[in-house]
């Protein structure tokens, strides 16, 4: 039988529908039979998942990015495995019912074996983006459909499986194609990420603009200078097939010597030339991992982990975050839990996400969850997700829960100890079986992530009161480590000298007097880094263009206020007959705030000067 074959279709796109069209055949199909319609159970496609379970986790986000692109185009996208079994689809209603009556649904095989020419199994068969329009399907089941299919590449260049989008052939848009591939790419540039965490990253393009964009040539290199992986970019820009890449070094490649590049690791982009004589500009990162785990890293080299380490970036001089650092360091990668506790604005999240980037999960998401803000009714979604038209309100179609999201990565429950009971429940429940239970879902899909929790209530006397569940704590309390309240620290100067610099406040990095900071030790933060962040930021707006220093006098008036109500002189005489100007001055000051109690403001005033310059004065 003659099948319809576009007009415009390209030769090439001839051929492979024809040569897929000729395997059909061989398969036993024929046009009018009635396609296979069974979808695997459950369970079974439970274990698939768990099998594809990196690409399923990178995919999903790219998904969503897609469909909200596509919506109420009559359409839909499935993701497979590289057998071509639906693994997760996403779309319009009207359509996915319509899909469904063809078996286009999660658990359908969708090969050429079963299906005859298809976007799907065609692309795995050619290894190439196949679009099938209408009656190019063999099946006649098919024809209402045209489907754009790509295939999305492990790092090793094995095929991992098929991004799909498929909708009514009256509504195909000639743009879908573009689209598809361009998800493709970012699940394939997502995948080496995941896969190469540790090493030295470049992206790179001949245009400094394109760094950054799905345009990006992306290489991994080990510490020896071996390439480890390139993405499809990397490769067309490089003029080599992975295979023949990672026979080259990055010298022979980009012309520079790994430390070399080390040194230019999160600069702007540098300028390199290729081997074929091409310059490019690179952008170079460097994610290293513990040194311990480093095979044989050069002196240089692990000084720079050290320092580039985000827990590394955390031990600026106080023994007992150093402590604290060295105990989560002994944890990590190793499936253990960790609970943080501290005060408000302790830095509990900031830890969190410095245990994530230096964890072997670094390059999957890291998904900070708000326990305390959740509204009770919505916390059960917000985390745990809902099929299609879960409840009234739902979205329709569904949501992927936080727990979902985090999947190859970090989730970082935040006050934990507000999660209600019933929640807490099914919250153990994930912990045990590493699976969720979309709310409304037929099934569980299995999950991985690495757990953070934080919390600044005692969980152990929630427990004896009976709002925190026994078993749930022990699952979260791995490693118990608390962090101590910056009024605590030891390492005040060193820690405000690094916000100076990395938060820029005034726009550029300013120094900070010594007055200040010996009024900043004496405070009792109860704020902790907010605060003091928060202090920096309003004196460095005070700032006038040539200032380079924050002084006593930049601060905010508020923050002079707490701190003032609090000043005790216990005993001021004035000094006996020879004292200096200065020194009469000082005490007389100090008299004078002692008659006013403490009170910074009044005593200004009844001195007739400023509050900034009575604190000069007084010489905290
Ligand atoms: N060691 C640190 N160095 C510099 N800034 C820090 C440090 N720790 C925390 N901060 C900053 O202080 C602010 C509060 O930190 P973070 O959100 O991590 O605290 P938290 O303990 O999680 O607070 P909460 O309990 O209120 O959620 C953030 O802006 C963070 O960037």
């Amino acid at each position: 039988m003659q099948h319809a074959i576009g007009a415009a279709l390209q030769p090439a796109q001839h051929d492979v529908i024809r040569h897929s069209h000729e395997r059909s055949a061989t398969f036993g199909l024929f046009e009018t039979m009635r396609p296979d319609y069974a979808v695997l159970s459950g369970a079974e496609l439970a274990v698939k998942l768990g099998e594809s379970r990196a690409l399923f986790a990178h995919a999903l986000p790219v998904m969503e990015t897609l469909y909200a692109q596509i919506a109420n185009t009559h359409s839909m996208i499935a993701l497979t495995d590289a057998s071509g079994l639906i693994l997760h689809s996403l779309g319009d209603d009207d359509f996915l019912a319509r899909a469904e009556k063809v078996a286009l649904r999660a658990g359908a095989l969708w090969s050429e074996a079963h299906q005859g020419t298809n976007a799907i199994g065609t692309t795995i068969a050619e290894r190439t983006a196949v679009t099938v329009h209408g009656d190019q399907h063999y099946l006649r089941a098919n024809h209402f459909l045209s489907c754009s299919s790509v295939p999305i590449l492990d790092p090793n260049g094995n095929l991992s499986g098929v991004l799909d989008v498929t909708g009514d052939r009256r509504g195909y848009h000639q743009h879908t194609m573009a689209l598809v591939k361009m998800s493709g790419q970012m699940i394939e540039n997502r995948l080496i990420a995941s896969a190469f965490g540790d090493g030295l990253r470049i992206r790179f393009h001949s245009r400094p603009e394109f760094i950054g964009t799905l345009m990006e040539g992306l290489a991994v290199f080990d510490l020896d200078g071996r390439l480890l992986c390139a993405n499809r970019s990397a490769q067309f820009q490089l003029g080599l097939e992975l295979g023949r890449l990672r026979s080259q070094t990055l010298e022979a490649l980009f012309g520079e010597r790994v430390d070399a590049l080390i040194a230019c690791a999160g600069e702007a982009p540098c300028r390199l030339e290729l081997h074929s004589g091409v310059v490019v500009f690179a952008s170079v990162e460097f994610h290293a991992r513990p040194a311990s785990n480093v095979a044989h890293p050069s002196t240089a080299i692990a000084v720079r982990e050290q320092a580039g380490s985000s827990l590394a970036d955390l031990c600026t001089g106080d023994a007992q975050m150093n402590d604290i650092v060295a105990r989560v360091r002994k944890v990590i990668g190793k499936n253990i839990a960790i609970l943080i506790g501290g005060e408000t604005g302790a830095g509990k999240e900031m830890l969190a996400r410095a245990i994530h980037s230096d964890s072997p999960r670094r390059a999957g998401p890291f998904v900070a969850v708000n326990c305390a803000s959740l509204p009770e009714t919505l916390i059960e979604s917000e985390l745990f997700g809902y099929a299609q038209g879960a409840f009234t309100g739902a979205s329709k179609r569904g949501a992927t829960g936080k727990i979902m999201q985090a999947n190859g990565g970090t989730l970082f429950l935040d006050e934990i100890g507000d999660m209600p009971l019933a929640m807490q429940s099914r919250l153990l429940r994930v912990l045990q079986e590493r699976v969720v239970e979309p709310l409304g879902a037929a099934r569980a899909v299995p999950v991985d992530f690495t757990l953070v929790c934080a919390s600044n209530r005692k969980l152990r006397e929630c427990v004896a009161q009976g709002t925190f569940r026994e078993d749930l704590y022990y699952r979260i309390n791995g490693l118990s480590v608390t962090l101590p309240p910056l009024a605590e620290r030891t390492d005040l100067r060193e820690v405000v000298g690094k916000m100076l610099r990395q938060e820029r406040f005034a726009g550029r990095i300013v120094g900070i007097d010594d007055d200040v900071l010996a009024l900043f030790a004496r405070h009792p933060w109860p704020g902790n880094f907010r605060q003091l962040s928060n202090v920096l930021r309003t004196a460095s707006a005070m700032l006038d263009d040539h200032d380079t220093r924050i002084g006593v006098e930049h601060l905010p008036h508020d923050f002079l206020d707490e701190f003032g109500e609090r000043v005790q002189i216990d005993d001021v005489s004035l000094p006996a007959g020879g004292a200096r100007l200065v020194e009469i001055e000082a005490s007389a000051v100090a008299a004078a705030l002692k008659a006013h109690g403490g009170n910074v403001s009044a005593t200004a005033r009844a001195l007739g000067i400023s509050r900034t310059t009575l604190y000069r004065k007084l010489r905290v």
